[in-house]
């Protein structure tokens, strides 16, 4: 369970210019491992992360998923890669409506027609490990901002993924709901090894096992005496 990031170069367009957003940035996360990825505004790391979950494909360079080479793949074997060994966790947590918390889990394997006995069992788990034990009937509305962070990375996990992306999922919560969610991914991840790349702020990151800043387009590992 890894992600290797390789010299990954992303142009985008500057009025009748282009800029260089990725300047051979390169990043490797490990099993089980959390990198908090940091910079300024329009540093690129919304960027970085969709080409992380080969959302996007970058100019140059190449992304390797539990070793397999995603950039030389068509666009055809990066979605079934994608579906099959990448985790998304958006900002908002996007879920439906009319649903409870277990139907959300539960949709990952009905939509891979997958749904039986055993995935109700470990929909309902993964809620519980998340915490919402006594939630698992609530729909998005009568559930906190931090609940629905939980459902959605349980959601996330339901896939069984290699790697887990994650945008901002702290952002719409209060330092300690932050601080929470992010502990939970590193729990997860040490639980499970999945490797994660979360996009996050000072002062959640200080839990994550590693911290990245985005500097010039390039990649920056950081010790943690600099986000304190
Ligand atoms: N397809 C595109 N076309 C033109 N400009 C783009 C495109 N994609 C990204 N950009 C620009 O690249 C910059 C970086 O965007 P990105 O969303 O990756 O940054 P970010 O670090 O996530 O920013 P924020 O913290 O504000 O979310 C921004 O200036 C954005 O406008």
């Amino acid at each position: 369970m890894s992600i290797e990031l390789d010299d990954i170069v992303v142009t985008v367009p500057d009025g009748d210019q282009t800029r260089t957003l990725l300047d051979h940035a390169s990043l490797v996360i490990g099993r089980g491992e959390v990198v908090a990825l940091s910079g300024p505004s329009g540093s690129g790391k919304s960027t970085l992360l969709a080409v992380a979950a080969l959302l996007l494909r970058a100019d140059r360079g190449t992304v390797r998923i539990d070793g397999v080479d995603a950039h030389a793949a068509n666009d055809r074997d990066r979605t079934l890669l994608r579906q099959q060994h990448i985790g998304v966790v958006y900002q908002n947590a996007n879920l439906f409506p009319s649903l409870t918390a277990r139907q959300q889990v539960e949709l990952v394997a009905h939509v891979r027609g997958e749904l039986d006995h055993h995935a109700r069992e470990r929909a309902a788990d993964l809620l519980r490990t998340v915490g919402l034990d006594s939630r698992l009937d609530a729909r998005p509305a009568e559930l906190s901002g931090g609940e629905r962070q939980r459902v959605n990375i349980a959601r996330a996990l339901m896939g069984r993924p290699s790697v887990i992306v994650a945008d901002e999922p702290t952002a719409s919560l209060d330092a300690s709901r932050g601080e929470q969610i992010m502990k939970l991914l590193v729990d997860r991840a040490r639980e499970s090894g999945v490797a994660t790349l979360v996009v996050t702020h000072l002062p959640e990151q200080v839990a994550a096992t590693r911290h990245v800043t985005i500097e010039h387009g390039g990649l920056v590992e950081r010790d943690w005496s600099d986000a304190a």
